[in-house]
Protein backbone atom coordinates (compact mmCIF):
# COMPACT_ATOMS: atom_id res chain seq x y z
CA UNK A 1 0.00 0.00 0.00
CA UNK A 2 1.85 3.72 -0.73
CA UNK A 3 -0.37 6.74 0.47
CA UNK A 4 0.79 10.15 -0.05
CA UNK A 5 0.69 12.30 3.26
CA UNK A 6 0.74 15.89 2.81
CA UNK A 7 1.20 18.79 4.86
CA UNK A 8 -1.58 21.55 2.95
CA UNK A 9 -1.15 25.42 3.09
CA UNK A 10 2.40 25.64 1.84
CA UNK A 11 2.35 27.86 -1.66
CA UNK A 12 4.21 26.07 -4.52
CA UNK A 13 6.23 28.59 -6.67
CA UNK A 14 8.31 28.04 -9.74
CA UNK A 15 8.42 26.63 -13.32
CA UNK A 16 8.63 23.21 -14.44
CA UNK A 17 7.84 21.40 -17.58
CA UNK A 18 4.97 18.13 -18.04
CA UNK A 19 5.95 14.25 -18.40
CA UNK A 20 4.85 12.88 -21.78
CA UNK A 21 1.07 11.90 -22.11
CA UNK A 22 0.39 8.50 -21.04
CA UNK A 23 -2.58 7.89 -23.23
CA UNK A 24 -0.32 8.75 -26.22
CA UNK A 25 2.73 6.75 -26.06
CA UNK A 26 0.75 3.76 -24.77
CA UNK A 27 -0.73 3.28 -28.64
CA UNK A 28 2.10 4.64 -29.78
CA UNK A 29 4.11 1.63 -28.21
CA UNK A 30 1.42 -0.58 -29.74
CA UNK A 31 2.42 0.57 -33.25
CA UNK A 32 5.82 -0.14 -32.63
CA UNK A 33 4.74 -3.61 -32.97
CA UNK A 34 3.57 -3.43 -37.25
CA UNK A 35 7.31 -3.26 -37.83
CA UNK A 36 10.37 -4.81 -37.84
CA UNK A 37 12.08 -1.45 -37.93
CA UNK A 38 13.70 0.18 -35.23
CA UNK A 39 11.16 2.62 -33.45
CA UNK A 40 12.48 5.90 -31.50
CA UNK A 41 10.43 7.24 -29.09
CA UNK A 42 11.57 10.46 -27.00
CA UNK A 43 9.86 12.43 -24.35
CA UNK A 44 8.58 9.18 -22.61
CA UNK A 45 7.25 9.53 -19.34
CA UNK A 46 8.72 6.72 -16.46
CA UNK A 47 5.13 5.28 -15.77
CA UNK A 48 4.36 1.84 -14.48
CA UNK A 49 2.23 1.57 -17.29
CA UNK A 50 5.40 1.44 -19.67
CA UNK A 51 7.14 -0.87 -17.72
CA UNK A 52 4.62 -3.18 -17.92
CA UNK A 53 4.57 -2.92 -21.99
CA UNK A 54 8.46 -2.69 -21.95
CA UNK A 55 8.20 -6.61 -19.84
CA UNK A 56 6.09 -7.62 -22.07
CA UNK A 57 8.11 -6.98 -25.40
CA UNK A 58 11.32 -7.83 -23.96
CA UNK A 59 9.15 -11.24 -23.09
CA UNK A 60 7.91 -11.41 -26.77
CA UNK A 61 12.09 -11.09 -27.87
CA UNK A 62 12.14 -7.46 -28.35
CA UNK A 63 15.09 -5.44 -28.20
CA UNK A 64 14.33 -2.49 -25.83
CA UNK A 65 17.04 -0.07 -24.90
CA UNK A 66 15.37 2.52 -22.03
CA UNK A 67 17.46 5.63 -21.02
CA UNK A 68 14.70 6.78 -18.10
CA UNK A 69 16.57 9.66 -17.17
CA UNK A 70 17.15 11.17 -21.32
CA UNK A 71 13.48 9.93 -21.42
CA UNK A 72 14.94 7.94 -25.02
CA UNK A 73 13.07 4.49 -25.82
CA UNK A 74 14.28 2.84 -28.77
CA UNK A 75 12.80 -0.52 -29.67
CA UNK A 76 13.05 -3.15 -32.12
CA UNK A 77 10.76 -6.09 -32.29
CA UNK A 78 12.24 -9.69 -33.66
CA UNK A 79 10.10 -11.15 -37.18
CA UNK A 80 9.35 -13.84 -35.07
CA UNK A 81 7.33 -12.89 -31.34
CA UNK A 82 8.04 -15.45 -28.61
CA UNK A 83 4.66 -17.57 -29.35
CA UNK A 84 4.81 -18.38 -25.08
CA UNK A 85 4.55 -14.77 -24.00
CA UNK A 86 2.19 -13.47 -26.72
CA UNK A 87 -0.75 -14.36 -24.93
CA UNK A 88 1.06 -12.74 -21.39
CA UNK A 89 -0.39 -9.34 -21.87
CA UNK A 90 0.28 -6.87 -19.29
CA UNK A 91 -2.59 -6.99 -16.54
CA UNK A 92 -4.58 -4.04 -14.65
CA UNK A 93 -3.89 -1.57 -17.68
CA UNK A 94 -6.77 -0.42 -20.36
CA UNK A 95 -4.11 -0.12 -23.22
CA UNK A 96 -3.50 -3.84 -23.33
CA UNK A 97 -6.52 -4.07 -25.32
CA UNK A 98 -4.75 -2.38 -27.96
CA UNK A 99 -2.28 -4.93 -28.47
CA UNK A 100 -4.67 -6.82 -30.05
CA UNK A 101 -5.11 -5.71 -33.67
CA UNK A 102 -0.96 -5.33 -33.80
CA UNK A 103 -0.60 -8.79 -32.73
CA UNK A 104 -3.20 -10.36 -34.89
CA UNK A 105 -1.62 -9.17 -37.69
CA UNK A 106 2.06 -10.31 -36.83
CA UNK A 107 0.61 -13.72 -34.93
CA UNK A 108 -2.58 -14.51 -36.25
CA UNK A 109 -4.38 -15.84 -33.22
CA UNK A 110 -4.78 -14.46 -29.48
CA UNK A 111 -6.64 -15.86 -26.50
CA UNK A 112 -7.41 -13.06 -24.34
CA UNK A 113 -8.69 -13.29 -20.85
CA UNK A 114 -7.27 -10.28 -19.18
CA UNK A 115 -8.64 -7.92 -16.85
CA UNK A 116 -7.87 -4.98 -19.49
CA UNK A 117 -9.86 -2.77 -17.73
CA UNK A 118 -7.34 0.28 -15.87
CA UNK A 119 -9.07 2.44 -14.09
CA UNK A 120 -12.37 1.58 -12.46
CA UNK A 121 -14.28 4.27 -13.60
CA UNK A 122 -17.23 1.73 -14.25
CA UNK A 123 -17.36 -0.88 -17.30
CA UNK A 124 -14.85 -0.40 -19.48
CA UNK A 125 -16.16 -2.66 -22.75
CA UNK A 126 -14.32 -4.15 -25.13
CA UNK A 127 -17.11 -5.07 -27.12
CA UNK A 128 -16.13 -2.05 -30.23
CA UNK A 129 -12.55 -3.59 -30.00
CA UNK A 130 -13.71 -6.99 -31.12
CA UNK A 131 -16.17 -5.82 -33.28
CA UNK A 132 -13.57 -3.54 -35.17
CA UNK A 133 -11.32 -6.52 -36.14
CA UNK A 134 -14.19 -8.53 -36.75
CA UNK A 135 -15.07 -6.42 -39.67
CA UNK A 136 -11.84 -6.29 -40.76
CA UNK A 137 -11.76 -10.15 -40.80
CA UNK A 138 -10.78 -11.65 -37.37
CA UNK A 139 -12.85 -14.65 -36.47
CA UNK A 140 -13.84 -15.40 -33.04
CA UNK A 141 -14.27 -18.87 -31.73
CA UNK A 142 -17.34 -20.07 -29.60
CA UNK A 143 -16.82 -19.69 -26.01
CA UNK A 144 -16.39 -17.72 -22.73
CA UNK A 145 -12.74 -16.66 -23.44
CA UNK A 146 -11.66 -14.31 -26.28
CA UNK A 147 -9.99 -16.19 -28.87
CA UNK A 148 -9.42 -14.44 -32.17
CA UNK A 149 -7.42 -15.65 -35.21
CA UNK A 150 -7.16 -13.61 -38.10
CA UNK A 151 -5.73 -15.03 -41.52
CA UNK A 152 -3.99 -12.38 -44.54
CA UNK A 153 -4.10 -9.05 -44.69
CA UNK A 154 -7.24 -7.68 -44.09
CA UNK A 155 -9.19 -5.60 -46.29
CA UNK A 156 -10.32 -2.01 -45.76
CA UNK A 157 -13.19 -1.14 -43.74
CA UNK A 158 -16.02 1.53 -43.77
CA UNK A 159 -17.13 1.68 -40.08
CA UNK A 160 -19.67 4.20 -38.29
CA UNK A 161 -19.22 3.55 -34.58
CA UNK A 162 -21.67 3.86 -32.02
CA UNK A 163 -20.07 6.06 -29.62
CA UNK A 164 -16.35 8.18 -30.19
CA UNK A 165 -14.16 5.60 -28.00
CA UNK A 166 -10.75 6.39 -27.31
CA UNK A 167 -9.18 3.35 -27.76
CA UNK A 168 -11.24 1.55 -29.82
CA UNK A 169 -10.49 4.65 -32.56
CA UNK A 170 -7.00 3.42 -31.70
CA UNK A 171 -7.73 -0.13 -32.72
CA UNK A 172 -8.87 1.05 -36.00
CA UNK A 173 -6.07 3.19 -36.83
CA UNK A 174 -3.29 0.30 -35.92
CA UNK A 175 -5.77 -2.23 -37.99
CA UNK A 176 -6.66 -0.08 -41.04
CA UNK A 177 -3.02 1.37 -41.28
CA UNK A 178 -1.71 -2.59 -42.49
CA UNK A 179 -5.45 -3.29 -44.63
CA UNK A 180 -5.59 -3.12 -48.36
CA UNK A 181 -7.46 -0.24 -49.81
CA UNK A 182 -8.54 3.16 -48.12
CA UNK A 183 -10.82 2.31 -44.63
CA UNK A 184 -12.56 5.23 -43.10
CA UNK A 185 -13.97 5.47 -39.17
CA UNK A 186 -17.06 7.36 -38.45
CA UNK A 187 -17.34 9.12 -35.22
CA UNK A 188 -13.65 8.51 -34.65
CA UNK A 189 -12.29 9.84 -31.30
CA UNK A 190 -9.90 12.87 -31.79
CA UNK A 191 -8.02 13.66 -28.65
CA UNK A 192 -4.63 14.74 -28.76
CA UNK A 193 -3.68 11.39 -28.04
CA UNK A 194 -5.23 9.81 -30.74
CA UNK A 195 -3.74 12.11 -33.16
CA UNK A 196 -0.42 11.79 -31.89
CA UNK A 197 -0.78 8.06 -33.01
CA UNK A 198 -2.35 9.21 -36.06
CA UNK A 199 1.21 11.45 -36.65
CA UNK A 200 3.24 8.00 -36.05
CA UNK A 201 1.44 5.90 -38.55
CA UNK A 202 2.24 8.28 -41.48
CA UNK A 203 5.48 8.74 -40.64
CA UNK A 204 5.66 4.91 -40.89
CA UNK A 205 3.58 4.49 -43.96
CA UNK A 206 0.13 5.05 -43.82
CA UNK A 207 -1.94 7.70 -45.37
CA UNK A 208 -4.49 9.16 -42.50
CA UNK A 209 -6.18 11.91 -43.14
CA UNK A 210 -8.71 13.51 -41.02
CA UNK A 211 -6.53 13.67 -37.95
CA UNK A 212 -8.13 15.67 -35.12
CA UNK A 213 -11.68 15.11 -36.65
CA UNK A 214 -14.30 12.48 -35.92
CA UNK A 215 -13.77 10.98 -39.35
CA UNK A 216 -10.89 9.34 -39.59
CA UNK A 217 -9.80 8.18 -43.58
CA UNK A 218 -6.86 5.66 -43.25
CA UNK A 219 -5.00 3.92 -46.13
CA UNK A 220 -3.09 1.14 -45.50
CA UNK A 221 0.62 -0.10 -46.61
CA UNK A 222 1.60 -3.84 -46.60
CA UNK A 223 4.42 -3.04 -44.71
CA UNK A 224 5.36 -0.28 -42.27
CA UNK A 225 8.72 1.58 -41.30
CA UNK A 226 10.38 2.97 -38.28
CA UNK A 227 9.68 6.00 -36.31
CA UNK A 228 11.40 8.71 -34.25
CA UNK A 229 8.79 10.84 -32.70
CA UNK A 230 8.06 12.95 -30.04
CA UNK A 231 5.91 11.95 -27.39
CA UNK A 232 3.47 14.80 -26.44
CA UNK A 233 3.10 16.13 -23.18
CA UNK A 234 0.19 15.61 -21.00
CA UNK A 235 -2.03 18.35 -21.15
CA UNK A 236 -3.74 16.91 -17.87
CA UNK A 237 -0.42 16.82 -16.41
CA UNK A 238 -0.48 20.80 -17.21
CA UNK A 239 -3.71 21.07 -15.56
CA UNK A 240 -2.75 19.23 -12.50
CA UNK A 241 0.25 21.48 -12.20
CA UNK A 242 -2.26 24.80 -12.30
CA UNK A 243 -3.89 23.44 -10.25
CA UNK A 244 -1.66 22.84 -7.72
CA UNK A 245 0.12 25.68 -7.43
CA UNK A 246 -3.31 27.58 -7.89
CA UNK A 247 -5.32 26.10 -4.43
CA UNK A 248 -1.81 26.20 -2.87
CA UNK A 249 -2.06 30.13 -2.59
CA UNK A 250 0.84 30.27 -4.94
CA UNK A 251 2.33 30.81 -8.58
CA UNK A 252 3.20 28.22 -10.59
CA UNK A 253 4.75 28.29 -14.49
CA UNK A 254 4.10 25.48 -16.69
CA UNK A 255 6.32 25.33 -19.64
CA UNK A 256 4.68 23.11 -22.97
CA UNK A 257 3.88 23.03 -26.42
CA UNK A 258 0.60 21.31 -26.07
CA UNK A 259 -0.97 24.66 -24.41
CA UNK A 260 -2.70 25.37 -28.16
CA UNK A 261 -4.87 22.07 -27.12
CA UNK A 262 -5.92 23.89 -23.61
CA UNK A 263 -8.12 27.05 -24.38
CA UNK A 264 -11.00 25.36 -22.92
CA UNK A 265 -9.30 23.24 -20.01
CA UNK A 266 -7.82 26.85 -19.05
CA UNK A 267 -11.29 28.42 -19.32
CA UNK A 268 -12.72 25.42 -17.27
CA UNK A 269 -10.29 26.11 -14.41
CA UNK A 270 -10.92 29.69 -14.78
CA UNK A 271 -14.44 29.23 -13.84
CA UNK A 272 -13.52 27.78 -10.58
CA UNK A 273 -11.58 31.39 -9.56
CA UNK A 274 -8.10 30.11 -10.96
CA UNK A 275 -6.53 33.02 -13.08
CA UNK A 276 -3.58 32.27 -15.86
CA UNK A 277 -1.42 34.42 -18.01
CA UNK A 278 -1.16 32.68 -21.03
CA UNK A 279 2.11 33.96 -23.01
CA UNK A 280 3.31 31.44 -26.21
CA UNK A 281 5.28 28.05 -24.95
CA UNK A 282 3.69 28.86 -21.26
CA UNK A 283 0.83 29.15 -18.83
CA UNK A 284 1.53 30.64 -15.05
CA UNK A 285 -1.30 30.39 -12.93
CA UNK A 286 -1.30 34.00 -11.00
CA UNK A 287 -3.93 33.45 -8.39
CA UNK A 288 -7.20 31.65 -7.03
CA UNK A 289 -10.21 33.91 -6.07
CA UNK A 290 -12.00 30.81 -5.62
CA UNK A 291 -15.33 32.73 -6.52
CA UNK A 292 -17.45 30.73 -9.38
CA UNK A 293 -18.17 32.22 -12.33
CA UNK A 294 -21.83 33.14 -11.73
CA UNK A 295 -23.84 31.88 -15.46
CA UNK A 296 -25.38 35.14 -17.12
CA UNK A 297 -28.55 32.58 -17.45
CA UNK A 298 -29.69 33.26 -13.71
CA UNK A 299 -31.63 29.99 -13.35
CA UNK A 300 -28.53 27.89 -14.41
CA UNK A 301 -26.13 26.21 -11.67
CA UNK A 302 -23.24 26.76 -12.85
CA UNK A 303 -21.58 23.67 -14.24
CA UNK A 304 -18.57 21.88 -15.86
CA UNK A 305 -19.32 18.83 -18.45
CA UNK A 306 -16.65 16.33 -19.42
CA UNK A 307 -17.29 14.32 -22.76
CA UNK A 308 -15.74 13.02 -25.33
CA UNK A 309 -12.95 15.71 -26.99
CA UNK A 310 -13.17 18.47 -28.23
CA UNK A 311 -14.99 18.76 -24.78
CA UNK A 312 -13.58 19.07 -21.36
CA UNK A 313 -11.88 15.82 -20.71
CA UNK A 314 -13.18 13.14 -18.57
CA UNK A 315 -9.93 12.46 -17.22
CA UNK A 316 -9.84 16.16 -15.50
CA UNK A 317 -13.23 16.14 -13.39
CA UNK A 318 -11.56 15.09 -10.64
CA UNK A 319 -9.14 17.88 -10.57
CA UNK A 320 -11.53 19.90 -11.26
CA UNK A 321 -13.90 18.70 -8.34
CA UNK A 322 -10.84 19.40 -6.02
CA UNK A 323 -10.47 22.41 -6.58
CA UNK A 324 -14.63 23.47 -6.63
CA UNK A 325 -14.32 22.26 -2.73
CA UNK A 326 -12.42 25.59 -1.56
CA UNK A 327 -14.46 27.45 -3.93
CA UNK A 328 -17.43 30.12 -2.58
CA UNK A 329 -20.15 28.69 -4.38
CA UNK A 330 -21.95 25.54 -6.13
CA UNK A 331 -21.08 24.04 -9.28
CA UNK A 332 -22.04 21.08 -10.50
CA UNK A 333 -19.98 18.57 -12.51
CA UNK A 334 -21.02 16.12 -15.13
CA UNK A 335 -19.13 13.19 -16.21
CA UNK A 336 -21.04 12.28 -19.33
CA UNK A 337 -18.51 9.42 -19.92
CA UNK A 338 -18.51 7.15 -17.41
CA UNK A 339 -21.37 5.53 -15.09
CA UNK A 340 -18.96 4.81 -12.23
CA UNK A 341 -17.01 7.68 -12.09
CA UNK A 342 -18.09 9.56 -9.08
CA UNK A 343 -18.38 7.37 -6.48
CA UNK A 344 -15.49 8.41 -4.67
CA UNK A 345 -16.99 11.90 -3.74
CA UNK A 346 -18.24 10.13 -0.48
CA UNK A 347 -14.49 10.19 0.60
CA UNK A 348 -14.80 14.13 0.14
CA UNK A 349 -16.91 14.96 3.46
CA UNK A 350 -13.80 13.35 5.45
CA UNK A 351 -12.34 16.78 4.25
CA UNK A 352 -15.57 18.52 5.48
CA UNK A 353 -16.80 18.88 2.12
CA UNK A 354 -20.62 19.14 1.35
CA UNK A 355 -21.49 17.37 -2.06
CA UNK A 356 -24.55 15.14 -3.52
CA UNK A 357 -24.00 12.67 -5.74
CA UNK A 358 -27.33 13.37 -7.75
CA UNK A 359 -26.85 10.57 -10.34
CA UNK A 360 -23.65 8.25 -11.46
CA UNK A 361 -23.48 11.18 -13.82
CA UNK A 362 -23.26 14.03 -11.63
CA UNK A 363 -22.03 15.61 -8.66
CA UNK A 364 -22.89 18.83 -6.94
CA UNK A 365 -20.05 20.26 -4.99
CA UNK A 366 -21.55 23.24 -2.65
CA UNK A 367 -19.37 26.29 -1.74
CA UNK A 368 -18.46 27.89 1.48
CA UNK A 369 -17.05 24.65 3.16
CA UNK A 370 -14.99 24.79 6.58
CA UNK A 371 -12.41 22.53 5.63
CA UNK A 372 -10.13 20.10 7.82
CA UNK A 373 -7.11 17.48 6.92
CA UNK A 374 -8.19 14.16 6.71
CA UNK A 375 -7.32 10.65 5.55
CA UNK A 376 -8.76 9.70 2.79
CA UNK A 377 -8.96 6.45 0.69
CA UNK A 378 -8.54 6.66 -2.90
CA UNK A 379 -9.88 4.32 -5.34
CA UNK A 380 -8.24 3.04 -7.78
CA UNK A 381 -9.17 5.60 -10.76
CA UNK A 382 -5.20 7.39 -11.29
CA UNK A 383 -6.71 11.28 -11.60
CA UNK A 384 -8.76 11.11 -8.38
CA UNK A 385 -5.78 10.63 -6.51
CA UNK A 386 -4.54 14.15 -7.64
CA UNK A 387 -7.95 15.60 -7.05
CA UNK A 388 -8.06 14.11 -3.52
CA UNK A 389 -4.26 15.84 -3.45
CA UNK A 390 -5.55 19.12 -5.19
CA UNK A 391 -7.86 18.88 -2.05
CA UNK A 392 -5.51 18.17 0.81
CA UNK A 393 -2.93 21.02 -0.31
CA UNK A 394 -4.86 23.26 0.04
CA UNK A 395 -6.05 23.06 3.35
CA UNK A 396 -3.62 23.65 6.89
CA UNK A 397 -2.38 20.40 8.51
CA UNK A 398 -1.56 17.06 7.67
CA UNK A 399 -3.70 14.71 5.05
CA UNK A 400 -2.82 11.24 4.08
CA UNK A 401 -4.52 9.69 0.80
CA UNK A 402 -4.02 5.80 1.38
CA UNK A 403 -3.63 4.23 -2.00
CA UNK A 404 -2.30 6.42 -4.12
CA UNK A 405 -0.10 4.21 -5.67
CA UNK A 406 -2.17 4.52 -8.70
CA UNK A 407 -0.98 8.20 -9.78
CA UNK A 408 2.42 6.26 -10.62
CA UNK A 409 0.98 5.01 -13.53
CA UNK A 410 0.64 8.12 -15.02
CA UNK A 411 2.44 10.81 -13.12
CA UNK A 412 6.21 10.16 -13.24
CA UNK A 413 8.17 11.28 -10.27
CA UNK A 414 4.91 13.28 -8.90
CA UNK A 415 5.74 13.85 -5.28
CA UNK A 416 9.66 14.52 -6.06
CA UNK A 417 8.63 17.53 -8.98
CA UNK A 418 5.71 19.24 -5.83
CA UNK A 419 8.78 18.67 -3.84
CA UNK A 420 10.92 21.08 -5.57
CA UNK A 421 8.16 23.56 -6.31
CA UNK A 422 7.78 24.11 -2.31
CA UNK A 423 5.28 21.10 -1.53
CA UNK A 424 5.33 18.78 1.04
CA UNK A 425 4.49 15.95 0.22
CA UNK A 426 6.21 12.42 1.29
CA UNK A 427 5.80 8.42 -0.05
CA UNK A 428 5.10 6.30 2.86
CA UNK A 429 4.13 2.74 2.36
C1 LIG B 1 -5.59 4.26 -22.27
C2 LIG B 1 -6.53 5.35 -22.55
O1 LIG B 1 -6.38 6.07 -23.53
N1 LIG B 1 -7.51 5.54 -21.67
C3 LIG B 1 -8.42 6.64 -21.86
C4 LIG B 1 -9.51 6.22 -22.83
O2 LIG B 1 -10.14 5.06 -22.29
P1 LIG B 1 -11.17 4.21 -23.19
O3 LIG B 1 -10.76 4.21 -24.59
O4 LIG B 1 -11.35 2.95 -22.47
O5 LIG B 1 -12.47 5.08 -23.06
P2 LIG B 1 -13.65 5.24 -24.13
O6 LIG B 1 -13.36 6.45 -24.97
O7 LIG B 1 -13.87 3.96 -24.81
O8 LIG B 1 -14.85 5.60 -23.16
C5 LIG B 1 -15.03 4.93 -21.95
C6 LIG B 1 -16.49 4.56 -21.73
O9 LIG B 1 -17.29 5.71 -21.73
C7 LIG B 1 -18.52 5.46 -22.34
N2 LIG B 1 -18.74 6.44 -23.42
C8 LIG B 1 -17.70 7.09 -24.00
C9 LIG B 1 -17.92 8.02 -24.98
C10 LIG B 1 -19.25 8.29 -25.36
O10 LIG B 1 -19.51 9.12 -26.23
N3 LIG B 1 -20.25 7.61 -24.77
C11 LIG B 1 -20.04 6.68 -23.80
O11 LIG B 1 -20.96 6.09 -23.28
C12 LIG B 1 -18.51 4.02 -22.81
O12 LIG B 1 -19.16 3.24 -21.85
C13 LIG B 1 -17.05 3.67 -22.82
O13 LIG B 1 -16.83 2.31 -22.50
O14 LIG B 1 -10.43 7.30 -22.99
C14 LIG B 1 -11.11 7.67 -21.78
C15 LIG B 1 -12.10 8.76 -22.12
O15 LIG B 1 -11.43 9.90 -22.57
C16 LIG B 1 -10.11 8.10 -20.72
O16 LIG B 1 -10.78 8.29 -19.49
C17 LIG B 1 -9.01 7.06 -20.52
O17 LIG B 1 -7.97 7.61 -19.75
C1 LIG C 1 -8.50 6.39 -16.95
C2 LIG C 1 -7.22 6.48 -17.26
O1 LIG C 1 -6.43 5.50 -17.72
P1 LIG C 1 -6.83 4.01 -18.16
O2 LIG C 1 -7.84 4.14 -19.23
O3 LIG C 1 -5.53 3.48 -18.68
O4 LIG C 1 -7.30 3.32 -16.95
C3 LIG C 1 -6.50 7.76 -17.16
O5 LIG C 1 -5.46 7.89 -17.82
O6 LIG C 1 -6.97 8.65 -16.42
Amino acid sequence: MANLVVNGGRPLSGTIRPNGNKNAVLPMLCATLLTDAPVRLTNVPDITDVDKFLDYFRALGSAVSYDKAAQILEVRHPTALNADAIEQLPLRIRSAIMLLAPILLRHGRLRFDVDAKGCALGIREIDPHIAILRRFGAEQAAGDEIDLTLAGRPSAQAIWAEYASVTATETFLLIASMAEGTSVLTNAASEPHVQALCHMLVEMGATVEGIGTSRLSVTGAASLGGADRRVPDDHHEVATFLALGGVSGGRVTVESDILGEMPLILDQFAKLGLQFDVQPGAVTVTGWTRDVTPPLTAQMTPKIEAAPWPYFPADLLPQAIGVAVGCTGDVMFWNKVYEGAMGWSAELAKFGVRCHLSDPHRLIVFGGNRLKPAEVEAPYIIRVVVGLLIAAIQIPGQSRILNAGPVKRAHPNFAENLTRLGADITWEN
